[in-house]
């Protein structure tokens, strides 16, 4: 019965475009409606004809306790009774930049902003600033958020919808945006060749918006090469993978170190929150100490620094978290790999923590481009089918999964036992 949620979307048509505000909350590669969620409830979200889904999408990622986690909800109840945006520093930004930086050895300063994208984008022009040159790099498939010049083949809802640029981003901007396949060291290694104006590499180390593609340790290592050899600065995209991939992030298990880190949705824990961080030597340049301007006026709004402090303390405190996230993914994925094999289902599974993926194909995609050439239509119907008993996953091949705190050994067994049901299907 999804009744409700096809009167909400056709509601929402009239008054948001495409009823939604982010595009990767359409179904439109899977097809369908999207269920309207009325709320969260741990591991399950509860839609408005009432149908419970356990929840692998956790808000795209922020939600590593699941939905309405007690100490979280507390914290931000309390917080707001004392006020909702001041526009005057609080004690509870620097508490949550000295929880983020005790945890990255290549980091001492964060500057807090309001989304991932804004993180991204205030990084870049740091980058620029400090090394006074132009060009930035970025890989086939990466999402970086929508900012104008890192909107180019850009991974997530961009690749879900087919469009490799887009409309309403001038050339000239993006002229300055360079482009190399994802794990390919030769393409790398030529972009430095033809141009001695990179300011900076941009890459999720881990990415999750082509579906979930880990980039080779070798790979990491030319980056870094190529950064200190040109007077370029690498940037590691952690808006997905930190506090995600390991308690360090992807910092946590890749050997490469970045100059500077962009973090988003766990550190917030659900509020809308984004990072940029880096040395003291590098965090000097940013305005007011130093030229490059960067501002924001619900910049380290107390309610979302109160929800990410709590969630933060709560992640160190736990000292068994992320081992035992790590042998949900790995059960859950074990499942998912033996029902595909009893069906003869060329399939591959992959994940670093609590971030995971699965593609419908023979061998594991090391780019976008073998993204591309898995099989999308069994994607469609494995999701369509999966949701229909229960489980919700993102709705788009080109994205990862997340487990979290709340979802049990039950619901995982029940989850397998689905895809079992429905990999005989496909
Ligand atoms: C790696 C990465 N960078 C940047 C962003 C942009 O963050 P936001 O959606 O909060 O703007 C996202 C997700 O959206 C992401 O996954
Ligand atoms: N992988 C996609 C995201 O993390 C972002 C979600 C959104 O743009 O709404």
């Amino acid at each position: 019965m999804f009744d409700k949620s096809i009167t909400a979307y056709e509601e929402a048509k009239k008054v948001i475009p495409g009823g939604v505000d982010s595009p990767v909350r359409a179904f439109k590669s899977v097809g369908g409606t999207p269920p309207f969620i009325e709320k969260g409830e741990g591991a399950y979200l509860v839609d408005v004809d009432g149908n419970r889904y356990l929840d692998f999408v956790q808000s795209w990622g922020p939600l590593i306790f699941g939905h309405c986690d007690k100490d979280i909800e507390d914290a931000v109840i309390k917080t707001v009774k004392k006020g909702l945006s001041f526009g005057a520093p609080t004690i509870l930004e620097t508490e949550l930049a000295t929880e983020i930086v005790e945890m990255y050895d290549n980091i001492d300063k964060v500057r807090f902003v309001n989304s991932g994208t804004e993180a991204v984008m205030s990084a870049i022009r740091l980058a620029r600033g400090v090394t006074g040159k132009n060009k930035i790099l970025k890989f086939e498939g990466c999402y970086h958020g929508h900012s104008d010049s890192l909107l180019v083949q850009a991974g997530s809802g961009m690749a879900t919808f087919g469009s490799p640029s887009s409309p309403g981003v001038p050339a000239d901007l993006t002229k300055h945006t360079l482009l190399c396949e994802y794990n390919n060291i030769e393409e790398l290694k030529k972009c430095f060749e033809v141009s001695d104006d990179i300011a900076c590499i941009i890459i999720e180390p881990i990415a999750g918006n082509m579906g979930f593609v880990p980039a080779d340790e070798e790979f990491l290592a030319q980056c870094r090469k190529l950064c200190d050899e040109n007077n370029a600065l690498l940037i590691f995209d952690e808006v997905m993978s930190g506090f995600r991939a390991s308690l360090t992030g992807a910092h946590g298990v890749v050997n490469t170190k970045s100059d500077i880190v962009t973090f988003g949705k766990v550190i917030g824990a659900g509020m809308p929150v984004g990072a940029f961080a880096a040395s003291s030597e590098i965090m000097a340049h940013l305005s007011p100490d130093g030229a490059v301007y960067q501002a924001g006026t619900l910049s380290g709004n107390p309610v979302a620094m109160a929800a990410g402090l709590v969630s933060l303390r709560k992640i160190k405190a736990k000292k068994d978290l992320y081992e035992n996230l790590n042998n949900k993914v790995a059960k859950l994925l074990a499942g998912f790999k033996k029902a595909a094999e009893d069906n003869n289902i060329a399939f591959q599974v992959d994940s670093r923590g609590s971030m995971f993926g699965f593609f419908f194909c023979e061998k594991p995609p090391k780019n976008f481009k073998e993204v591309g050439t898995c099989n999308f239509d069994r994607f469609a119907k494995f999701h369509q089918e999966m949701l229909k008993r229960g489980f919700y996953f993102a709705c788009s091949q080109y994205e990862a999964a997340f487990m979290c705190e709340a979802i049990s050994d039950e619901d995982i067994d029940n989850c397998i036992k689905a895809a079992q049901e429905v990999m005989a299907t496909l």
